[in-house]
């Protein structure tokens, strides 16, 4: 069987390095590109690249999948900042290509994407929900790309079973006292030395909490996911976004 002809974008980057590994000890796939900034798009296309792992910045994402849509080549994204106007204007350009497929997963862990399953299913049954994130202080953004995610997919699940606006009387005396407010609930961002990637999501009911908690403790906890995303985003044209969709979760 032929080998998936991989390229890699932002290839020098802390997740972007341990992809290029990953890839390359991949025995079903052939490393055809490490790309980092500066470097030239159409050498993908010289290249024969068949899928790019997108793994840059929020400010060069977008130029690089509108590339990459308009050659054909699918895309595995694990780069952050997706708005809902971001996630139209790739769904557009796809249009025009629509054998090509796109993966944008907010978190390529395991344990992540389960996390967010989890709290999904426990939205309803909770009266309050708040996300925590904890990440690395070099880390290009807050909050993170999952607990936006985490918190959107919680507030869906709150609305589709007609809960109430969360319970909260506080008059906060400074500004971002509360967090973030990510379709109603709250997400908060610690940056601090020492951690890579983590998330608390706290429920609370009537006398009962309940917290779901994941560590990301090395990249390599993301790698298994990249390569999943590769090997199916191929089979998989237009727009997917989580990896939960390339996942069987019964
Ligand atoms: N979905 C997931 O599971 C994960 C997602 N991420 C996300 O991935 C992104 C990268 O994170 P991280 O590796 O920590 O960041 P880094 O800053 O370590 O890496 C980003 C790399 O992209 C390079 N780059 C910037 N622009 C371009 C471009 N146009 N073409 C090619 N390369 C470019 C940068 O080069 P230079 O340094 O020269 O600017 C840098 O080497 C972030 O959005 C992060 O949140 C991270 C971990 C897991
Ligand atoms: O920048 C990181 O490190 C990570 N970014 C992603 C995010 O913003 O959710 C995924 C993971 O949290 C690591």
């Amino acid at each position: 069987m032929s080998k998936l002809r991989v390229a890699v974008l932002g290839a020098r980057g802390r997740i972007g390095s341990e992809a290029v590994r990953a890839v390359e000890a991949a025995e079903d796939m052939e490393l055809v590109g490490a790309l980092g900034r500066g470097d030239r798009l159409e050498s993908l296309v010289d290249a024969g690249a068949q899928v790019v792992v997108e793994l840059t910045t929020p400010a060069s994402v977008m130029g690089n999948l509108d590339f990459c849509v308009r050659h054909g080549i699918h895309a595995v994204v694990g780069t952050t900042g997706w708005t809902d106007e971001r996630l139209g204007q790739l769904s557009t350009s796809l249009d025009a290509s629509p054998e090509t497929g796109v993966l944008i997963a907010p978190n390529f862990s395991i344990g992540a994407v389960l996390t967010m399953m989890f709290a999904r299913q426990a939205a309803r049954y909770f009266e309050s929900a708040e996300v925590v994130e904890l990440h690395h202080p070099n880390k290009a953004d807050a909050p993170s790309g999952t607990a936006v995610r985490t918190a959107r997919l919680i507030a869906e699940a709150r609305t589709e079973a007609g809960c109430a606006p969360q319970p909260d009387a506080t008059l906060t005396a400074l500004d971002g006292a509360r967090g973030a407010d990510v379709d109603g609930v709250p997400v908060h961002s610690v940056r601090l030395r020492g951690l890579l990637a983590h998330q608390e999501v706290l429920f609370g009911g009537e006398g009962e909490t309940l917290t779901i908690r994941h560590d990301s403790l090395h990249h390599s906890s993301f790698m298994p996911g990249v390569l999943l995303g590769v090997r199916r985003v191929v089979s998989a044209p237009g727009l997917t976004v989580g990896l939960e969709n390339f996942l069987d979760l019964g």
